[in-house]
Order: structure tokens, then C-alpha cells, then sequence
């Protein structure tokens, strides 16, 4: 049973339905979802109301997910059986494109925890396919590479998702099990890789990491840009693989500064540390092997290096909020229409009194990640 609909909200109810500009009623399986409507003006975000036909219940559903921001005039199109693809007109390119999620797993898996009927929020991000790739980050350690990737996630926290590797090696005092590594036995861990768990694996400083094939779908479904944090062997390992990954190495502005660095850092015992030094020559000789990386990064100040890593990802003068401003997207004017067929969404955009015309095609076949994070996956082409 969903929520009932507050008392004040039952009489403007079928006005509702009577679509205002900024509203649109939208019938899946039997249940029509109003979206939008006078209150958002106050409340500043798409509101979201249900009718069940097969019992003439008004419900006020849970919404989650981040709500998009109220708009005047909007579009919607039912996609897929399972959510409504909402077109906010007159915004940024970056903000136009909204899921909203009625029928998705996501949305299913909240209504048995949560006992009400539950829809969800989910922005559509139509990327180039450079924004897409993830980004493996490699390095000696005690380099920094721990340090510039916490720094990436904590400024663009929705936009990049880490992939939390295995490994054989005991955790440090501040690691968490399945936030920094999966901490796994050895006789695990070779078993999965037998199985073909995983993307990659390397025997680092006397212990085995790996990345497992879902350490990479789980940030990718999410919605999110993976990055890896792996050694050279993995970074060779992944570059012969099918993911096609940006290489980004970083080297020390000395060794004897990295040397510092790894003591400062206190987390070794001494034999781990001298371990890791002469490891960490042979490192920086493979850094330099042609055609392995795409990019060296020399971090001596961090903060040089931070913004150089983000230029490298043209973050640069971007926020997390902003970020699809770098990738592609569809601007949609007032004048427009929508419709939907076999995974096809097709926008007329103007040529309205001799205005000109824009068709887009969106092929939403191929949906990654969705609510409570963004969906990537769509891909337009102008057709008119
Ligand atoms: N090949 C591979 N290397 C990894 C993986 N996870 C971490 N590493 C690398 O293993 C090395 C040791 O990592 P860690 O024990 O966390 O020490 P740190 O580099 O000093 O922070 C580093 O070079 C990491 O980049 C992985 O999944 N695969
Ligand atoms: N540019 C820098 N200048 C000085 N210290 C740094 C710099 N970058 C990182 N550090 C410090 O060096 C140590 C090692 O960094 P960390 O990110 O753990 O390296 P890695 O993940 O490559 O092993 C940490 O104590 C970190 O605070």
C-alpha cells in the first residue's frame, strides 16, 4: 500500500491530471504518474503523484534519488516499460534528459524494503566516449596515488567510483574490508582467479592483488567512472584486456623523496619499506615503457599534480553537479515533442513558424547503472 494522499492535495487532484504546462501524466501498467505541478514553484523540484486505476487510489509515492530541479514547462515519455524519461526544456544540455524509475529492480527492491510504493530519480548522462573509460592509476608506492585518487572521489563524489580490489596482504590500521580492499586468503583468492574472476591479478611486494570482473561492473553500474588503483603488471594486464582504460602513471620528483614519503607514511615495517624501494626502481623503469601509458604525472606539489590530473580528465573549471557540461547532451527547446517506440526516442526540437527543425534519435536499449546514481548508457544521433 502506498502513502495516502494528504487531505489538502485530494480536491486539485484531477486538475492535476488536466496537464498544466508544467505537468504530464504518464500511464505504465495500469498506474498513471503525474509529474510535476504548481507546488513545485515552492518546493523547487519535479514533484511526482500516482493513480492506480485498478483500485482509483491517489497516492503520494516516496521519491528517490536526487529530485531534478522544478522547470517550467516540461515532456515525458514511458520507456521500457519500467520508467518515464522526463525532458526539462530551456535547461542545460547536461540537465535536460531525467529517468524517472517506476518498474526498474532498483525501484521493485525499495517497495518490498519500504512497504509503499516508491519511484526514483535518476539523471541521464549522454557521454562522448572518452568521458566513459576508467581510468587506471598506476605508480611506486608511496608515491601518492592513494592520495590524488581520495582527493578526485571527494570533490567529484558522483561522478567517480574506486574499484576495490582484492588482495592477500593484511590490512593497515585505518583500512576498511570492502571499502579499500576485499582482505581475502590466498587459497580464496587463487580459486577465484582460476574460476576467471578476475580482470587481472599480480604478485605485488610478496602478495597478490586483483581486480575482479565485479569490483568493475559494480562502480560501472552504479552510474559511475572506475577507477583503478594497480600496479604495472596489472596496468599491462588490463591494456591486452577488452577494457579500454586511460593509462595515467605517476613517478616521484626523486627516490630519495619517495623514500621519505613511504617512512612518513608509517604504515610499513622497515623490511616491507625496503621491499617496496627496490620494487619501486623497477617501477619507474616500466612507467617508461612506450605505448603503456598515456600519461606521466610528476607528483612533487600536490596540488600541481591534482590539477594537472584533472586536466589530463578535463575536469578542470568543472564541479560534480556541472560535469556532463564537457560531455554530449540535447538542449530542448519549448516547441517540442516526444514519442517512444521499440527503444527509440524520438525529439522534434522547434520548426515551429519556420523555425528550424531537429529530430534526435536516443537509443535507450542499453540502460548502465540508474537510481539513486545517474544512467549512462543512451546514445543520440541527429537524424533530421
Ligand atoms: N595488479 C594489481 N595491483 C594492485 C591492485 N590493487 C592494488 N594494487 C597495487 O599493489 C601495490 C601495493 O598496494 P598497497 O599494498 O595498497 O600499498 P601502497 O601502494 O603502498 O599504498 C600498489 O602498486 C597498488 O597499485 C590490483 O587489483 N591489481
Ligand atoms: N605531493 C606530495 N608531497 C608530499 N607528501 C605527499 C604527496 N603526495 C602524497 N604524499 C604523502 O605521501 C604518503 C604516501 O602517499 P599515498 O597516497 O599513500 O601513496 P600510494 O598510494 O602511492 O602508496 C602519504 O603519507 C601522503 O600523505
Amino acid at each position: 500500500m502506498g502513502a495516502e494522499v494528504p487531505e489538502h492535495l485530494l480536491g486539485d487532484f484531477h486538475e492535476y491530471l488536466l496537464l498544466p504546462s508544467n505537468q504530464t501524466s504518464n500511464s505504465i501498467c495500469g498506474k498513471i504518474y503525474v509529474i510535476g505541478g504548481p507546488e513545485d514553484r515552492e518546493t523547487l523540484s519535479v514533484s511526482v503523484k500516482l493513480f492506480d486505476r485498478s483500485t482509483d487510489e491517489r497516492l503520494i509515492p516516496i521519491v528517490l534519488g536526487r529530485n531534478p530541479v522544478a522547470c517550467n514547462l516540461h515532456s515525458a515519455v514511458p520507456v521500457n516499460d519500467d520508467r518515464i524519461l522526463v525532458l526539462k526544456s530551456d535547461s542545460p544540455s547536461y540537465d535536460s534528459l531525467w529517468f524517472l524509475e517506476v518498474d526498474t529492480p532498483f525501484v521493485r527492491e525499495q517497495k518490498k524494503v519500504l512497504g509503499t510504493e516508491v519511484v526514483a530519480w535518476s539523471k541521464v548522462v549522454i557521454e562522448g566516449d572518452d568521458a566513459l573509460k576508467p581510468i587506471v592509476i598506476s605508480g611506486p608506492s608511496g608515491v601518492g596515488k592513494g592520495t590524488l585518487i581520495s582527493k578526485l572521489m571527494k570533490e567529484f563524489p558522483s561522478t567517480f567510483g574506486f574499484s576495490v580490489s582484492h588482495t592477500t596482504r593484511k590490512p593497515r590500521e585505518k583500512e576498511k574490508n570492502g571499502v579499500h580492499y576485499h582482505f581475502t586468503e590466498r587459497s580464496q583468492m587463487e580459486k577465484d582467479i582460476r574460476e576467471g574472476k578476475f580482470l587481472e591479478s599480480a604478485s605485488v611486494h610478496g602478495n597478490l592483488y586483483g581486480t575482479s570482473i565485479e569490483a568493475v561492473e559494480a562502480v560501472t553500474d552504479s552510474g559511475k567512472r572506475c577507477i583503478l588503483d594497480i600496479d604495472v603488471q596489472g596496468a599491462r594486464s588490463v591494456r591486452s584486456s577488452s577494457l579500454d582504460a586511460i593509462f595515467i602513471f605517476i613517478c616521484p620528483p626523486s627516490f630519495e623523496e619517495l623514500e621519505k614519503r613511504l617512512r612518513a607514511r608509517g604504515t610499513e615495517s622497515e623490511e616491507q619499506v625496503q621491499k617496496r624501494l627496490r620494487n619501486a626502481r623497477a617501477e619507474l623503469e616500466q612507467g617508461k615503457f612506450p605505448g603503456l601509458f598515456d600519461h606521466l604525472l610528476v607528483n612533487d606539489d600536490l596540488e600541481t599534480c591534482y590539477t594537472d590530473l584533472k586536466k589530463i580528465l578535463s575536469l578542470d573549471g568543472t564541479s560534480d553537479d556541472t560535469l556532463e557540461l564537457s560531455a554530449k547532451g540535447i538542449r530542448v527547446p519549448e516547441s517540442h515533442s516526444v514519442s517512444a517506440r521499440d527503444q527509440k526516442v524520438i525529439i522534434q526540437c522547434g520548426g515551429d513558424e519556420g523555425l528550424a527543425r531537429t529530430i534526435y534519435e536516443v537509443d535507450v536499449s542499453s540502460l548502465v547503472g540508474g537510481a539513486p546514481g545517474r544512467t549512462r548508457g543512451p546514445k543520440y544521433k541527429c537524424i533530421s
